[in-house]
């Protein structure tokens, strides 16, 4: 098992810091970074992989900062970024046997892992396909495998469930449940039930900081007293609603069920137990609370 560690990591561009003293440590298991469009997860992962320099802090891998170890940190690393390009006229085969070569892979290696690669991702009747036919989910799993070819113990993956369908999602999920058992797998995500199911540990980026960290039971301890349901006449509930941060609204019946996200709840509303998109509502929308 690796210790991946960030200590006041900070990424300006010019005054603008996209993300801002960062400070955690990354041992096994699946990490969910999970935050709104901006908030600086790809700023974040990129220089977890050393491909973008920090303007202050470190990364250290097992004490050591990754930019002493240069070749030695990217042979531990699996990465997939958002931006993955393919080559159209690359089949997924080739493609895969293409980043295995520059990955260093032996041939023994880039066979055995090209093949049960493209099982796990549910590609291996669509391996000989040129990825020009390849539909945008497809080409995701492509990403994915892409990125577990050197059987990184280090797994950054930058929204891999874009463009995945439901039954492919669950794939995704056992397949990453499974890789993460003694290794570190770190993924980003706007999508609160892609890591409410799969994720250890969540941690929460907000305008480049982390603002919450923790499995999912603690994050949801750390909300309750925020979240309440009301029922309420349709007039009521539209009054409420412009008024309030509201994360879900039920007609039943003649009435309607407001969850309402708030500290300071009208009167008759009854306290709920927090769900992850609770919280999550609770910090992006925090602002905009009566
Ligand atoms: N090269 C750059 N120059 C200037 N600003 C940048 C640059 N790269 C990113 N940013 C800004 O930094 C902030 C964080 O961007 P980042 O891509 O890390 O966010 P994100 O959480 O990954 O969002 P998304 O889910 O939309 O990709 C954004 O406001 C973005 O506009």
């Amino acid at each position: 098992m690796r210790t991946l560690q960030t200590e006041h990591l900070t990424k300006r561009y010019g005054s603008f810091a996209a993300v801002r003293d960062v400070s955690l440590t990354l041992g096994s298991g699946v990490y969910g970074l999970l935050g709104a469009n901006g908030a600086g997860k790809t700023t974040l992962m990129r220089m977890l992989c050393g491909i973008l320099d920090p303007t202050e802090g470190t990364v250290r891998c097992d004490g050591a900062e990754i930019t002493r170890l240069g070749e030695d940190y990217r042979a531990l690393l699996g990465y997939l970024p958002q931006d993955f390009g393919c080559y159209p006229d690359f089949t997924g085969a080739e493609f895969l046997r293409y980043i295995a070569a520059l990955k260093g892979l032996t041939r023994a290696e880039t066979r055995r892992r090209t093949a049960q690669l493209l099982e796990q991702v549910g590609l291996a009747d669509a391996g000989r396909k040129k990825l020009r036919a390849y539909s945008g989910g497809m080409r995701q799993r492509l990403g994915i495998a892409q990125a577990m070819l050197n059987d990184p113990e280090i797994l950054i993956l930058d929204e891999p469930t874009a463009g995945l369908d439901p039954r492919e999602r669950v794939r995704f999920r056992n397949l990453i449940a499974d890789y993460a058992k003694g290794r570190t797998v770190l993924l980003s995500t706007h999508i609160v039930s892609d890591v409410e199911a799969i994720a250890d540990r969540i941690l929460l980026m907000k305008n480049g900081a982390i603002a919450d960290e923790g499995t999912v039971a603690e994050l949801a301890q750390n909300a309750r007293g925020k979240v309440w349901t009301l029922r309420t006449d349709g007039q009521t509930a539209a009054r409420l609603e412009s008024v309030y941060n509201v994360a879900n609204l039920r007609h039943e019946g003649e009435g309607v069920e407001l969850r309402l996200i708030t500290a300071d709840p009208p009167a008759g509303a009854v306290a709920a137990e927090p769900t992850l998109e609770d919280v999550y509502l609770w910090h992006f929308a925090e602002e905009e609370q009566p």
